[in-house]
């Protein structure tokens, strides 16, 4: 792999669970956007955001993606990256970009499952289903903007691999 792959899409969509699997399959270096702040800021998503604000979060979420992708492998994103049109050229220029989309109740059932509070602070105060549809009926259309290729991530996570594989023609085993 020559340039980084960067996942994208909502909460729920699979971006670390996919970006994980396929990191294994091509032997590639995996990173996840959160999961680098959250340890290098020594605290939760929902930490920073309760001391910090929101707009603090976001910049250093853009300072992460700028950090991360000296790597060619995985990139899963947070959620929210495509908020920032600067992200959003950003990941366009550097690498391929890909868009995980999922259906709002396929979306609402994982995150109910797994709700990963620290990590995933409420958006809106509402109730996970109507914050999940307010919030994808805003960002569906960035994310389309942002990526290069759109991927149907209600499928298990090896099909979606599969199919990342197959529309990037990449040479990794089945
Ligand atoms: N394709 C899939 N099929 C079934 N369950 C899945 C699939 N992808 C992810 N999940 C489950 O959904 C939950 C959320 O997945 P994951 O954390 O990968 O999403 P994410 O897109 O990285 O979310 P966030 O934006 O909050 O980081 C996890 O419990 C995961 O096991
Ligand atoms: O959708 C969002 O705005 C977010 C998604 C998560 O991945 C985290 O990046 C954070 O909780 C924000
Ligand atoms: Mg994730």
């Amino acid at each position: 792999m020559t340039q980084p792959i960067f996942l994208i899409g909502p909460r729920g969509c699979g971006k670390t669970t996919v970006g994980l699997e396929l990191a294994r399959l091509c032997q590639s270096q995996f990173v996840d956007t959160d999961h680098w702040l959250q340890t290098h800021a020594g605290k939760s998503i929902a930490e920073i955001v309760e001391q910090e604000g929101w707009d603090s979060f976001r910049a250093r979420e853009t300072a992460t993606l700028e950090a991360v992708t000296a790597t060619s492998g995985i990139i899963a994103t947070g959620g929210g990256i495509i908020l920032s049109a600067y992200n959003r050229q950003f990941m366009r220029e550097k690498g391929i970009v890909i868009y995980l989309s999922a259906p709002v109740p396929v979306l609402v059932e994982r995150l109910e499952a797994s709700p990963e509070e620290g990590q995933r602070p409420t958006l809106t105060g509402k109730p996970i289903s109507e914050e999940v549809s307010a919030v994808l009926a805003e960002r569906d259309a960035l994310y389309r903007e942002a990526a290069h290729h759109v991927v149907d991530a209600s499928l298990t996570p090896a099909q979606v691999v599969q199919h990342i594989v197959r529309v990037l023609d990449l040479a990794c085993a089945s």
